[in-house]
């Protein structure tokens, strides 16, 4: 099954538990019945499919969730996370590292696109500041020395390779040991492509690799193969230490081309897609946009989404929960100021992120008072003493949204004895969780309706909290009131059958 099959049979799944009535457990059954039948299908992974239903099921708890809670948004919202988190093999591949000689290695069929993906890697990587240089120890394919040779020269990137040698490995050995005498840091190892896979390729690439011993192997594969996805994948990895994934010709008419098989067979994530013929025509891989495109939401600017893509994935799914619930506790506050921190170097670039700005700003708490513009450093710091007070906080106090028991006199001089800090401070970090929790709580009383989105009938309503809920500053970036008005039409106007008619699968 393609992958464009596989986003059309779980949005169907979806749209199906859109149109009934209500939304229960037997209702939710049958739709992550039928998206795990075609993950199957697709040949993912029983275990992950497994998994990715216990996750779901976790986070809609029908028992917690009141009547007119928004349930198709939350399933919807954790089939996308759930998937995005089927394409995360939960190990980074490996990061360049700048002053030394980084070997990167290239295998896949052949026509897969592995040279042509050589050159726009280097070329990537130069324009960040490294010394790339490129080996073809292709001998099987007449032309493959002459075809890198051409794009290299045109990215004017030094190359190796040879016309008369018939060994790839003496010509992965020599221009490896060229490079790394030269003071490249970067050397790329284009290797032999095969119709399909067979044993003698397996084992060239084998003896390359042992040879030149790289610290990365990338496995490129076509986007468009389909079926044949995992078997192939698998095969590379069972032979060598694939570390990373690029899917080609995306810009084709295939959707998605067994990237999630590609990543569930070879355990490693897939960094970069090619989207056409030309040296600049690589893209840094995105899970969620990428499962956004699958499941044909890319233009779904939900609000709620925007939130939760500036939220660590595997915290979206609680985290919408309580959204949904309205519930904001120091604990939240707590995980948040975490991602803040981890957010560190952004914080100091946030005014030149542009969109990212936009979204980051919407997590609750995430406004200007937390982090004035220009004191970057010293809110780093305001926020480091806060959660050295909360760790000195009870499991109680944590979890509640009460302000009565949070704010107990007598339990905020035991936290600042505890943490050995002024009352003060103690006080000042609750002020902050009132106003981080007033945002959220604003955010609870959207209308909302059937289809998940928010509602029209409610706009002036919806315009009205949101405004107010919203920080100042965000308001201003979506262009004001107005900018927020043209935002929820857009939201207004996208449910998933218009969705999926526009993709012609409805
Ligand atoms: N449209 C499109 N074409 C691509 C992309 N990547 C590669 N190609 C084309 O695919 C064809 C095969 O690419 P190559 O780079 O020669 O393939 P290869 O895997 O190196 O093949 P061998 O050297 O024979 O193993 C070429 O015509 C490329 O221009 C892509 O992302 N989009």
């Amino acid at each position: 099954m393609v992958l464009a099959e596989l986003g059309g049979r779980i949005t169907a799944a979806l749209q199906s538990m859109t149109n009934a009535t209500v939304i229960d457990e037997a209702v939710l059954k049958e739709c992550l019945n039928e998206i795990a039948s075609a993950l199957l299908q697709a040949d993912v992974n029983v275990k992950f499919v497994k998994e990715m239903r216990d996750n779901i099921k976790k986070v809609v708890n029908f028992d917690d969730l009141a009547a007119g809670h928004n349930k198709r948004r939350i399933i919807q919202q954790s089939v996308l996370s759930e998937l995005v988190r089927m394409l995360d093999p939960g190990k980074p591949a490996y990061q360049l590292k700048k002053g030394k000689p980084n070997v990167v290695m290239f295998v896949g069929l052949q026509g897969s696109g592995k040279t042509t993906t050589c050159t726009k890697y280097s070329y990537y990587y130069q324009r960040k500041g490294f010394k790339p240089a490129m080996v073809c120890a292709d001998t099987f394919r007449a032309g493959a020395f002459d075809q890198l040779k051409q794009n290299a020269t045109k990215a004017k990137i030094p190359f190796y390779g040879s016309y008369t040698e018939t060994d790839p490995v003496k010509i992965a050995q020599e221009g490896v040991e060229r490079f790394k005498a030269e003071g490249c840091d970067l050397i790329i190892v284009d290797t032999s492509g095969r119709h399909k896979q067979e044993a003698a390729l397996f084992e060239e690439m084998k003896a390359v690799e042992d040879v030149v011993n790289p610290d990365l192997v990338i496995f490129v594969m076509d986007s468009s193969i389909g079926q044949a996805a995992f078997a192939q994948a698998k095969a590379f990895k069972d032979t060598s230490n694939v570390g990373a994934v690029v899917v080609t010709k995306m810009d084709g008419h295939a959707k998605g081309g067994g990237a999630l098989s590609a990543v569930a067979a070879t355990k490693s994530p897939v960094i970069f897609m090619g989207t056409g013929e030309h040296m600049d025509e690589l893209e840094v891989f995105e899970a969620k946009s990428f499962v956004s495109r699958l499941l044909g939401m890319g233009d779904m600017s939900s609000f709620v989404n925007k939130i939760t893509e500036a939220i660590p994935l595997d915290q979206q799914p609680e985290l919408l929960e309580k959204l949904s619930q309205g519930q904001f506790t120091l604990r939240i506050m707590y995980e948040q100021f975490q991602n803040i921190q981890k957010m560190g170097p952004l914080n100091q670039n946030i005014q030149k992120m542009g969109p990212l700005n936009q979204v980051m700003s919407m997590i609750p708490g995430f406004n200007e008072q937390l982090m004035p513009k220009g004191m970057e450093k010293e809110s780093q710091a305001r926020i480091k003493r806060f959660m050295t007070m909360m760790d000195s906080m009870t499991d109680e106090e944590l979890d509640s949204s009460n302000l009565k028991l949070i704010a107990d006199p007598s339990r905020l001089t035991r936290v600042a004895r505890g943490s050995g800090r002024p009352l003060r401070d103690v006080q000042e970090m609750i002020e902050e969780y009132k106003k981080m929790s007033k945002a959220w709580n604003g955010m609870k009383n959207l209308k909302i309706n059937k289809k998940g989105m928010l509602n029209p009938a409610n706009q002036n309503q919806n315009m009205a909290q949101l405004s107010k809920a919203l920080p100042p500053q965000v308001l201003r970036q979506m262009g004001g009131i107005g900018g927020l008005q043209n935002m929820m039409k857009e939201m207004n106007g996208k449910d998933m059958q218009g969705m999926l008619k526009s993709m012609g699968m409805g």
